[in-house]
């Protein structure tokens, strides 16, 4: 696990949001010369310790990224490295700072052709920054083609160029990088993919901004860790007794019965004082038969609905889970809608996932419309494209913007998953989830995190916070368990991860360490 003891740490800032942290400090008395050369050091100081002595190629866009490049350049060159640079730009256009690294460079500014590429074995890519804002074009994309077909190991500083920091896109062709530099806090870009992927190893430098910027910003995104959210964790109390701890109340369809049965263990594990799977009556001893912590009420033929609303009067039902399970086809729809809404219209807390969203597909608003309580909705892409349409259509390379917008739209917490998963609340909040393993992807693994969830609700967290909190320890587990992962591991190893969460969070803080 990677642990690291401050939640300001975790703040994402967007392109523009970076910027006003430049002025910011600026303002607070840093000048944004002393910025531009931290920038620079710490390319220069993260490429030495990377790199052995190369030939090494610098191409400075027209903006500040080029900047940060001659100031790169001039210290590799002090280093005694082969230092080659090219300039995309104009002189009389660049920034004061900027104009100042041109200046102090000295040596030879060659001409921005891909020719440059000849006899490099690595390149700095100091082409764009945070100031793209539409695809790469002329030279600046035939050098990117280049580096790309000759794949020359890249440095960029910032983001890879062509890469929108603020949402992950390619705004066109990219070069990817090895290793990528950036300043003060992540950006969301660096999360989220494609962007992720294209990279590399990310390190972030603190170049002198104060943290006292950080309180001018509002900031409302942040990458998810456990700094966000240990403190409001049910950890179990020495006086507890179940009770303590919640009933999570799952309804199980008639036919998939796998899926909720994975919820419902999850739940279980996660620290839900009881489970209880609500079936119909046909499927109940096949969900008896395999269930043992776990509890198993039957809903009668042809009045389940009923049955259901019965089991949510007891109030010590207190978190509900619908979806992994419920039933699409013919009736089975109808019967999923109705306990859905059933569910929503008494208030409770409710985790709705996989069949209970898809079941709304043709009429997402009346899903929305009864949503009036605690809600955290987990749809998968799929699931989101057919619940948030016009979402997609309007945003369609902006996860954590879609993401957002469907929580506001629908007032759940919405779980957008994938490698890449990001959690919402409808009052603008939003955290980025960068654990996830790819051994994920595979059958059931979303319905035992639809089982984290209700069963971190069941204890008392708050959707925004259980929803986080399980997506992470659903990424522990899956690291934990490793290439091989099948979803029935996921409830059975996350023990141990949690042991290892609750040693550093919780009885460190508690002894003082
Ligand atoms: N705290 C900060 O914000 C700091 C920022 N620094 C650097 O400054 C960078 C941001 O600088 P800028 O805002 O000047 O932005 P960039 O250096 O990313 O470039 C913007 C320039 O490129 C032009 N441009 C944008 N898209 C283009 C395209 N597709 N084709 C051709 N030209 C295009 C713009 O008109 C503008 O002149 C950061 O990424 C970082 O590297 C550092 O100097 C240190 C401090
Ligand atoms: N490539 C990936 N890398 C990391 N996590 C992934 C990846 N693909 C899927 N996941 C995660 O695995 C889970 C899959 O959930 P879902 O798509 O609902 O599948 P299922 O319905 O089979 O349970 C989600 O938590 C998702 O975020
Ligand atoms: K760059």
């Amino acid at each position: 696990m990677n642990y690291k003891p401050n939640k300001s740490d975790r703040y994402l800032l967007t392109a523009s949001e970076m910027g006003r942290a430049d002025k910011a400090a600026v303002v607070a008395g840093v000048p944004a010369i002393d910025l531009m050369a931290a920038a620079g050091k710490a390319v220069a100081d993260a490429v030495l310790e990377r790199w052995s002595r190369c030939s090494v190629l610098v191409l400075c866009g027209p903006g500040n990224n080029g900047g940060d490049g001659f100031v790169v350049a001039k210290l590799l060159k002090a280093a005694d490295w082969p230092v080659r640079l090219a300039f995309l730009g104009s002189v009389e256009k660049l920034s004061p700072e900027a104009a100042h690294f041109y200046q102090a460079w000295q040596g030879e500014v060659e001409d921005y052709s891909v020719n440059v590429l000849d006899q490099s074995d690595l390149v700095i890519d100091a082409m764009f920054g945070a100031g793209l804002t539409r695809p790469l074009e002329g030279k600046a994309r035939d050098m990117v083609d280049a580096i790309i077909a000759r794949d020359i190991p890249v440095c960029a500083i910032d983001v890879p160029s062509g890469l929108d920091g603020s949402t992950g896109a390619a705004l066109g062709l990219v070069a990817p990088a090895e290793l990528t530099v950036t300043f003060f806090r992540k950006k969301p870009g660096h999360l989220l993919l494609p962007g992720r992927g294209l990279c590399g190893e990310l390190v972030v430098a603190d170049i002198g901004i104060p943290e006292t910027v950080l309180n001018e910003l509002n900031l409302q995104a942040w990458e998810n860790s456990p700094e966000l959210w240990y403190r409001n964790y049910p950890w179990p109390r020495t006086d507890g007794h179940k009770f303590h701890r919640g009933h999570a109340l799952i309804y199980g369809g008639e036919s998939m019965t796998g899926a909720s049965r994975l919820t419902a263990r999850g739940a279980m594990r996660i620290g839900a004082g009881l489970v209880t799977l609500a079936v119909p009556i046909k499927a109940w001893a096949v969900y008896a038969t395999a269930m043992t912590s776990v509890m198993v009420a039957k809903l009668e033929v042809s009045q389940e609905q009923e049955d259901f609303e019965e089991l949510l009067l007891d109030p010590r039902h207190n978190a509900i889970a619908v979806g992994p399970g419920a039933g699409l086809a013919g009736f089975e729809r109808i019967r999923t809608r109705k306990i859905v809404v059933t569910a929503l219209t008494t208030n409770h807390t409710t985790v709705l996932d996989a069949d209970a969203l898809s079941a709304f597909s043709e009429d997402p608003q009346t899903l929305f419309d009864a949503i009036n309580g605690p809600c955290v909705m987990t749809p998968h892409e799929g699931e989101f494209a057919r619940l948030f349409p016009e979402i997609n259509k309007s945003h369609p390379d902006d996860k954590l913007t879609r993401a957002r917008m469907a929580a506001k739209l629908s007032g759940a917490v919405v779980v957008l998953k994938g490698a890449d998963t990001v959690i919402a609340s409808p009052d603008g909040r939003a955290i980025i989830n960068a654990n996830a393993p790819a051994y994920l992807a595979t059958g059931g693994s979303g319905d035992v995190l639809a089982g984290f969830i209700v069963g971190l609700l069941a204890q008392g967290m708050l959707p925004f916070d259980a929803a986080s909190a399980a997506v992470w320890l659903h990424g522990e587990v899956g690291n934990d368990v490793g290439i091989g992962l099948i979803a029935e591991d996921l409830p059975e190893h996350l023990p141990k991860v949690l042991s290892a969460f609750q040693k550093h969070y919780f009885l460190a803080q508690k002894s003082g360490k």
